[in-house]
């Protein structure tokens, strides 16, 4: 589980995760929100289940626009908990982008 993913198999994986992108820091999405209270909101609901997989991103928020990396920084790279995180954080954003 906790194999680092080789840049190959994580494009291969980001085809079925629009919007992310790869580089040698991570996996990456950012999403723009309607306010700041709405990308509080969504960093809650992401926090809740990174707290679930005991997983969390990395995040970056500035004003309304929220920044979400992925990497396991135990192993030094992405991994399987990597994409399924990612594949949550898609879950919650939903349609809650602006
Ligand atoms: C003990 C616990 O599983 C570890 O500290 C976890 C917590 N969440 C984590 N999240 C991420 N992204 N990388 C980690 O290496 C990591 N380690």
């Amino acid at each position: 589980m906790a194999e680092v993913l080789t840049a190959e198999a994580v494009r291969d994986e980001l085809g079925g995760l629009a919007g992310w992108s790869q580089d040698p820091a991570g996996i990456t999405r950012t999403v723009e929100l309607a306010s700041f209270p709405e990308a509080i909101g969504l960093v809650d609901r992401v926090a809740a289940t990174a707290e679930e997989l005991d997983h969390h991103p990395d995040i970056d928020i500035r004003w309304r626009t929220v920044t979400f990396r992925c990497v396991t920084h135990s192993a030094g790279g992405v991994t399987r908990r990597d994409i399924e995180l990612a594949r949550r954080i898609d879950e919650i954003v939903g349609g809650t982008t602006r």
